[in-house]
């Protein structure tokens, strides 16, 4: 859209006929004819009037005064106006002059005195500063020359590749829908620590048709830190830092249909640690907790990063083995017992606490086709390597037939 442009009739306060050359001509046109109608018509009444040559000279004296007081008023009058016109425009200028300066100032203060950075910038692939506030340098590091017109470092340079091809494709559709646009992404500052920012801007168009970007970026790493921990917390049991129920119920869905989609096994392990009630009992619960970890830690440690480690509550602990058939899974968890088994866990006190554990295999498709059939079959093993006498591995029942399954 093009800005409107004043008319130049308002802008000078003329209107179009009163050019200063025309009014210039005017007033002399109207002087010529006024000077020679006075002198033709003036020297013949004179003539008429006054015969006697002694008063008809006096009185082309008396004439010529009378021309020089009036066309002196005249003057008088024109350039009084002209001058005092001159002078309120002057004043006029002067006040404009004097509230841009303040009106400027205030911006500047409170550009920088945002919690952030105010810019300006070419709509290129650099995103070419042309203004940045103050705010630039806690932001980035850079001090404002650096950034404008590339100096040092373009602005686009701080950003991530991925973000930026993100960033661009966002801002295109927003200029090009003529709305604002809202962006958060991770920018690396001058000391080459990431920084989140949220950045809130629109397309300014010009005169001659040239679209900049305006707006502000902000500094939001401790609300996406707070996210983070609160997500952590949404999804992690707080003293093992695995996966909570609910998430790990997700990613079991999750695998699951993957699992089913590729037409691929799945494992699941049910893992409960044996007379876990006895250390509490013995030891201390503060103690239960740590080998609480410790096993933790051992399961992460020794599974794959493709697979996913969860605590279901209390010592109940779960696996999922993704693309893991019946005899991959029993020896995955044959090698989980045996290591839990075979390292006693060291204690805060010096004392080591020796602990083992059953656990329970369910294999899709072999032993369930859904999450619950499959969690079902794995406790169901879990409970059966308790009846078998503890620290052990016990295989779910195979499902019969497989089609009653949905
Ligand atoms: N220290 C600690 N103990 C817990 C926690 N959650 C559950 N427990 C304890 O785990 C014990 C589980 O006991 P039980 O269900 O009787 O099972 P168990 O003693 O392991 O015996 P079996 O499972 O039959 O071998 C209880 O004493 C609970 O108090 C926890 O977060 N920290």
């Amino acid at each position: 859209m093009q800005p409107e442009q004043p008319e130049r009739g308002k802008e000078t306060g003329w209107s179009s006929s009163q050019s200063p050359l025309r009014r210039a001509l005017s007033a002399t046109l109207v002087y010529l004819v006024a000077g020679i109608i006075w002198i033709t018509f003036s020297d013949r009444m004179v003539e008429i009037w006054f015969a006697d040559p002694r008063s008809l000279s006096a009185m082309q004296t008396w004439k010529g005064f009378l021309f020089v007081v009036v066309t002196a008023l005249v003057l008088f009058t024109v350039m009084l106006r002209l001058l005092s016109k001159d002078r309120l425009l002057l004043s006029l200028q002067l006040d404009q002059r004097r509230a841009l300066r303040q009106r400027e100032q205030q911006l500047r203060v409170l550009m920088d005195n945002l919690p952030g950075m105010a810019y300006r910038c070419r709509n290129d692939d650099s995103w070419t500063m042309l203004f940045v506030s103050g705010g630039c340098e806690p932001l980035t590091g850079y001090l404002p020359d650096d950034l404008i017109n590339n100096k040092l470092v373009s602005y686009a340079s701080l950003m991530d590749p991925d973000a930026i091809e993100q960033v661009s494709e966002e801002v295109a559709i927003a200029v090009r829908k003529g709305r604002s646009f809202s962006l958060e992404y991770a920018i690396t500052r001058k000391d080459g620590r990431k920084v989140w920012v949220w950045e809130r801007g629109c397309g300014v168009e010009h005169d001659d048709g040239s679209v900049f970007l305006e707006g502000i970026v902000l500094d939001i790493s401790d609300r996406k830190q707070l996210e983070t921990e609160l997500e952590e917390m949404a999804t992690r049991d707080p003293l093992t830092g695995l996966l909570n129920r609910r998430e790990f119920s997700r990613v079991l869905e999750e695998e699951l249909e993957r699992a089913r989609r590729y037409e691929r096994p799945m494992a699941l392990l049910w893992i409960d640690f044996d007379h876990f009630k006895d250390i509490n009992d013995s030891w201390g619960h503060a103690a239960g907790d740590t080998v609480l970890c410790a096993v933790s830690e051992i399961l992460t440690d020794r599974v794959r990063s493709v697979d996913s480690v969860g605590r279901f509550g209390g010592e109940e602990f779960v696996i999922v083995l993704p693309e893991m058939d019946v005899e991959g899974a029993r020896d995955t968890a044959e090698r989980l017992r045996q290591r839990v088994g075979n390292a006693p866990i060291p204690l805060e006190s010096g004392h080591s606490v020796p602990l083992t554990i059953s656990v329970g295999v369910a294999v899709y498709p072999v032993h369930g086709h859904t999450v619950d059939t499959l969690c079902s079959a794995a406790d169901k093993a879990m409970y059966q390597a308790k009846m078998q006498g503890r620290n052990c591995v016990a295989m779910a029942q195979p499902i019969e037939p497989v089609h009653n399954e949905t």
